[in-house]
């Protein structure tokens, strides 16, 4: 069967590797800081010079292909996911790091189709499964291969419902390239990836992060929440400072899971199926199915942990990605 969107998940990374060097090159150069929504919700001059490098060149090879990309939503662009092709770009996840030069920045691609398609992600990657072992070194684990790769019950949809057909992070510090093509597996610099096997909470690694809202009710529950799950107790709790490679964490197995409540789909999208493509489960922090455009997540090695994680969490819930489109769900 042709494989449709090789070339464009090949573009992808290209892209991201490109967008990767702008980063570096600009980390030499003095930045100049803007704000969005308030005054710890930062931008610069490179993450709009990188969205428009990403966007100019998808639309050279693909031009009725759609995007949904961080700064151009800043800039009032709609969120909308479709049947369409759409790319969802976040040229620089860890900008307020990129400011600071904390070394951790990362570009985010994900690329989505047919919305309404209702098949899981991947019925071999699904919640709570654990593949019998990692592969060898660029080894594909394909979904032609079938679910006997992976042991452990059926997917659950509830759970695996994912929109992305690839995704690609790239942590342009580390150098780092994270691909994952939906049925397919999840990889690092082309190393297969695998979540970790650990089933107790107490004995992991949690990552979270503080988000940009600093409304002190909001920041009361996520210290709540996170009083809660250190207490459990748990080995530590990290912030890397980007959504995006907080997940890749959780697909490498370093660490059992993230939450959050406040990024956005483009913070998300490529992540959450290279998590899922690594045997990892997604959920709403409320235990529900995970949803894109909710701003909200919990990313974990398996369910156990993930629904220990959001019994936890005091929830909150922030105005949906989708919120302002017009015919968005509800
Ligand atoms: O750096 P950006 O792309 O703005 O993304 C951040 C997001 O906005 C925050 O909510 C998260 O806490 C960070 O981890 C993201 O990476
Ligand atoms: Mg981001
Ligand atoms: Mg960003």
């Amino acid at each position: 069967m042709t494989d449709l969107w090789q070339d464009a998940m090949d573009h992808a990374v290209s892209a991201a590797r490109g967008a990767g060097q702008v980063v570096r090159e600009a980390l030499l150069e003095d930045r100049m800081v803007m704000v969005k929504s308030s005054s710890v919700d930062l931008v610069t001059q490179t993450d709009q010079k990188v969205e428009q490098l990403i966007i100019q060149s998808v639309k050279e090879k693909f031009p009725t292909h759609r995007f949904i990309g961080e700064e151009s939503v800043a800039a009032g662009e709609p969120c909308v996911l479709s049947d369409e092709p759409t790319w969802i770009i976040d040229p620089i996840d860890g900008t307020t790091n990129f400011v600071h030069r904390f070394p951790f920045v990362a570009v985010s691609i994900g690329f989505s189709v047919n919305k309404q398609r209702a098949e899981p992600a991947g019925r071999a990657s699904g919640p709570g499964q654990q593949r019998a072992g990692p592969a060898g070194p660029g080894q594909q684990l394909s979904r032609a291969s079938g679910p006997s790769q992976r042991a452990g019950p059926a997917a659950e949809p509830l759970l695996a419902f994912l929109q992305v057909e690839f995704g690609v992070v790239y942590s342009c510090l580390e150098d780092k390239m994270f691909t994952a093509r939906r049925g397919r597996g999840s990889f690092c610099n082309g190393d297969p990836l695998q979540v970790s096997e650990q089933k107790a909470i107490q004995q992991s690694i949690i990552a979270t992060e503080f988000g940009s809202d600093r409304d002190p009710e909001v920041v009361d529950k996520i210290f709540s929440s996170l009083r809660n799950i250190l207490c459990i107790p748990v080995h530590g709790i990290r912030s890397a400072g980007t959504a995006a490679i907080n997940m890749c964490l959780v697909a490498s197995g370093c660490v059992e899971a993230y939450y959050e409540i406040g990024m956005h789909v483009w913070d998300l999208a490529a992540a959450s199926l290279i998590v899922s493509e690594a045997g990892g489960v997604l959920m709403d922090v409320e235990g529900g199915p995970f949803d894109l455009m909710s701003r909200r997540v919990i990313a974990a090695n398996n369910r156990t942990i993930a629904e220990r994680i959001s019994g936890e969490i005091q929830a909150y819930a922030p105005a949906r990605d989708d919120a302002a489109a017009p015919g968005a769900d509800p």
